[in-house]
């Protein structure tokens, strides 16, 4: 498959997290602004006229069957009942358990990507819903747009922050999303606000405190990064980011960062490469 396309399926930060509650679902009510990055996975995905969904990537502790890319192809299948398969090979370049939605960024592509070369025609209302059956970090990616969300993540007002540089640093751990949302001492009652009130500084990420209580690595990223420019983390970590106006001044202090902190610069999009690679392929 070295010939064909890359699909990207590129990783997002949480510019905030606010937690406005608990459903009785166990499901958290929140306040996001998403903002895709230009750093991604890359998927190479062969429509086949069997039906087999054949995944060719081993990632550390995840089974096929559970990968999500291997979820979503099925759950496209069965929902557009159709007898085609796919062979995927995945490039994997984003860390997990980061915070960047790696994950549910796969999942997306390949239920956008899979609809077009499956020829099912479901709409991107279908594909979101879809995708926050397997997460709620899904439904952002198939937007494809910046956006303000609320619900559990997936109630978009459109959005469109500045585009900035962003110093982005990557612990060496791996965070539990599920494990930060069932701590008890989680903040549940950030009160709601209208999008259009956003600020930066006015906003944090309700995750934080919670995380780098059980994650010194995090903590000390924050603290590296936060002599620099405001920092935060996005999602429930691990990764922390902090933004700043010119590509220069983010590269500086990426080159003065410790390298346990894997350091990267990486820009702010509000248009998703993906869909913008899609729009270019014209498929
Ligand atoms: C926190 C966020 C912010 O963008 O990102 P990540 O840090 O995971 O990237 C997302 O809401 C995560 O989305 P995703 O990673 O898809 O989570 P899911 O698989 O749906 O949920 C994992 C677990 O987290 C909890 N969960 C998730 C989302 C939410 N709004 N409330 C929750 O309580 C649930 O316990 C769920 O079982
Ligand atoms: N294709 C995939 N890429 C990454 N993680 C996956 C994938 N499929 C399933 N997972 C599982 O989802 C978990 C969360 O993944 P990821 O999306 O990278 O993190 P986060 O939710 O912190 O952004 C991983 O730890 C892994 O167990």
């Amino acid at each position: 498959m070295n010939n064909d396309i890359r699909y990207l399926a590129p990783a997002k930060l949480n510019l905030f997290l606010h937690i406005n509650g608990r459903r009785d679902d166990g499901y958290h009510e929140l306040q996001t602004l998403f903002q895709f990055i230009d750093l991604a996975d890359e998927l190479t995905i062969l429509p086949t006229k069997e039906p087999q969904i054949e995944l060719r990537a081993v990632l550390a502790g995840v089974n096929s069957e559970d990968n999500l890319i291997v979820r979503a192809a099925k759950l496209l299948q069965a929902h557009g009942q159709t007898k085609q398969g796919a062979i995927i090979e995945l490039n994997k370049r984003l860390p997990m358990g980061a915070g960047i939605g790696g994950g549910s960024s796969d999942a997306a592509t390949t239920l956008v990507v899979l609809n077009r070369l499956w020829q099912l025609h479901l709409t991107t209302t279908e594909l979101a819903t879809l995708g926050c059956a397997l997460g709620a970090d899904v439904p952002i990616f198939t937007h494809g747009h910046a956006a303000f969300a609320e619900g559990i993540g997936e109630q978009f007002t459109p959005a469109e922050p500045e585009c900035c540089w962003y110093v982005l640093l990557t612990p060496p751990v791996s965070v539990s999303t599920a494990r930060i949302f069932a701590s008890p001492d989680l903040p549940r009652n950030t009160p709601k606000f209208a999008p259009a009130q956003y600020n930066f500084k006015k906003t944090r990420n309700d995750c934080q405190t919670i995380v780098t209580q059980h994650y010194p690595e995090v903590a000390q990223a924050l603290d590296w990064l936060v002599e620099y420019a405001p920092a935060r983390m996005t999602g429930t970590g691990s990764c922390v980011f902090a933004p700043f106006t010119t590509e220069r001044q983010a590269r500086t202090v990426a080159m003065r960062c410790p390298p346990e902190f894997a350091p990267l610069v990486c820009r702010g999009l509000n248009q998703s490469p993906l869909h913008e690679q899609i729009a270019r392929l014209g498929i």
